[in-house]
């Protein structure tokens, strides 16, 4: 490891408050009672010096996260609370230096992609962070400190596919910010699921990590006494106050000293937690006599420079295309049963299409003029919903994206363009694949050999389209069954307004506009006019359908709606982008 220029973190005059409970409020007003915000931390002050490692300890719900939020400068997480206080590093206040370049954060949950191994994994994040002269050495480097050899050509794996143990993913999700060498290391929760064993052992690797000079924060909820005896520091919150702050060991001895002695063979975690909890009628007097006893950590670090050992870079547009296009390619070749299913899906519509349909538009009767619009509509259609629901990558990989972005690994425009670039050209060759036998198939027209190719073009911008309104989705509705259920009735709208269900004149004036966003009106609308640009008319008769164009009102021309095909694919696709731009700025730190 590099050397650190240790860092010591101070917070001064701390305080959080934040709104009451719908529940508490009605409860408050029944009772005449003030329904002021309620006080979550009481202006507590304090140093965590460099190269400790401090347990931020408390009953649940008082403020442990709140507090590693406000050090870690996640503001994101504050919102909606009123936070008063202010950080120092080293004596400077963090306004003036570039806090996160020396900060890591390691998430509750481990976000990494599965299907990669524990070496590509880590090689991502260096190559777009790291220069090229250091980043193998410092991947070596945080294997060793952070004793990944077994596993380092193991897949990470999860729910469905079984890969590396649970301990040895957050060494990884440890590892992915220790890339960087930060001074300071911020986790949440870190031995959550994790099982005696590998919860004993990783906070033995974080007590390595603080030797060598980092300062180590953690939130922690019930470690046993072995993990307990591991920290340096413990910082315990109850009721608004911070009841003790310093050596662990003191801890124990602090409140002994008051009259509550750690029992025999007992867990000091468990005691301390039982103290600070409102669990008996003797809480109220408990905390009286605590918060009397407090002692105020005003300790003063003497002002000094802050500097990171540790060369980083900003990578270039070109090097995060290249490796956000190679995860994605990695992942597409490793997942083989998405490939599997999505190849047996167009297998089954081609089979199930040619036997319903099987050369239904050779003729040049009426009944064929129908029959050439009701295939040209349900082709399309298929094209849309399978295209729509392509999306699900983007919620899939939604927390990946907000750790990755909150570390500034690459910019969101590299990502977006990644997506379009390297996962969309499998599906589109797939579909151009089937629409061309479909096509083939049912027997639509081949007077004019581009009418075939018109088609597939068309049909290329409808799933273009499609992609765009299931990104828009996924990425700008939080909850991501709302956006799957969203997609579909996205989609029914449009349908209805296609000028297939409702003749065009048909549709009332104040729902026009509705008409006017249709993919499919554009799609089935230039696709009608392609496939009849050859049509004899005589050969038909006198029935009104055997002149398409005015029996379906068919006005565009067919450059005008590829034309508006193009625009409305820009458009989707532009307010994706910008939706993900706007939520990466939100956890961008
Ligand atoms: N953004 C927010 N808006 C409103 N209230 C909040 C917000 N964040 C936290 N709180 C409230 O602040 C209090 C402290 O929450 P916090 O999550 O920090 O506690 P905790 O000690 O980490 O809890 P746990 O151990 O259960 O995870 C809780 O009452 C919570 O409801």
């Amino acid at each position: 490891m590099s050397e650190i220029s240790g860092v010591d973190i101070t917070w001064q005059d701390f305080s959080v408050k934040g709104p009451l409970s719908k529940t508490e409020k009605k409860r408050r007003l029944k009772e005449n009672l003030p329904i002021d915000d309620k006080v979550i931390i009481n202006n507590v002050s304090g140093t965590m010096r460099a190269g400790s490692f401090t347990a931020i300890m408390g009953p649940s719900g008082c403020g442990k996260t709140t507090m590693l939020n406000f050090l870690s400068n996640r503001r994101y997480y504050l919102k909606g609370l009123k936070v008063t206080g202010d950080v120092l590093v080293n004596g400077n206040s963090r306004k003036s230096i570039d806090f996160n370049s020396i900060t890591g954060y390691v998430m509750q949950d481990d976000v990494i992609m599965e299907s990669m191994t524990v070496e590509e994994v880590l090689t991502f994040t260096a190559k777009l962070r790291l220069p090229a002269e250091i980043w193998k050495d410092r991947i070596e480097q945080v294997i060793k400190d952070l004793e990944l050899h077994n596993c380092r050509k193991s897949e990470v794996g999860g729910v469905l596919k079984k890969g590396i143990s649970g301990g040895e993913k957050k060494r990884v999700s440890i590892g992915i910010e220790m890339l960087t060498d930060p001074a300071i290391l911020f986790l949440d929760e870190p031995t959550t699921g994790l099982d005696s064993y590998n919860s004993e052992n990783l906070v033995d690797k974080l007590n390595d990590l603080a030797k060598k000079g980092i300062t180590v924060v953690c939130t922690i909820h019930q470690p046993n006494s072995f993990i307990y005896a591991s920290f340096d520091q413990v910082l315990l919150l109850a009721g608004g106050y911070m009841m003790f702050h310093g050596d662990a060991k003191d801890a124990i001895k602090h409140f002994g000293d008051l009259g509550f002695p750690c029992p025999k063979f007992s867990n000091p975690a468990e005691h301390l937690l039982g103290l600070l909890s409102p669990i008996d009628d003797s809480y109220e007097s408990r905390m009286e006599i605590f918060s009397n006893a407090i002692v105020p950590d005003n300790e003063v670090v003497e002002q000094r420079e802050v500097r990171h050992a540790l060369q980083t870079k900003e990578s270039t547009f070109w090097e995060e295309l290249m490796a956000l296009g190679g995860r994605i390619l990695k992942n597409l070749t490793r997942n083989k049963l998405i490939f599997v299913f999505k190849v047996v899906a167009n297998v089954i519509f081609i089979l199930l299409t040619l036997m319903a349909f099987y050369q239904i538009c050779d003729g040049h009767s009426s009944t064929s003029v129908s029959d050439r619009a009701g295939v040209i509509f349900f082709i399309l259609v298929y094209i849309a919903f399978m295209a729509v629901n392509s999306s699900g990558a983007y919620a899939d990989e939604k927390a990946m994206f907000i750790r990755e972005q909150a570390s500034k690994t690459y910019r969101p425009h590299a990502y977006y363009l990644s997506k379009l670039l390297f996962e969309a050209p499998v599906d589109i060759i797939v579909r151009v694949l089937v629409i061309f036998l479909v096509y083939l198939g049912v027997g639509l027209s081949l007077d004019k050999a581009e009418q075939i190719f018109i088609f597939v073009a068309i049909a290329v911008l409808v799933e273009l389209d499609a992609r765009g309104w299931g990104n828009f989705l996924v990425i700008s509705i939080p909850n991501i069954q709302a956006a799957s259920a969203a997609a579909p009735f996205l989609l029914i709208v449009q349908l209805l307004f296609a000028g297939f269900f409702i003749n065009y004149n048909n549709i009332p004036d104040y729902l026009i506009w509705l008409e006017y966003m249709s993919m499919f009106k554009y799609s089935w609308g230039g696709a009608m006019i392609n496939e009849f640009n050859t049509w004899d008319q005589a050969k038909c008769g006198s029935n009104p359908m055997c002149d398409p164009n005015d029996f379906y009102d068919l006005k565009i021309s067919l450059g005008m709606n590829i034309l508006a095909l193009a625009i409305l694919a820009i458009g989707t696709h532009g307010f994706a982008y910008l939706c993900l731009v706007k939520l990466a700025r939100k956890f961008r730190l």
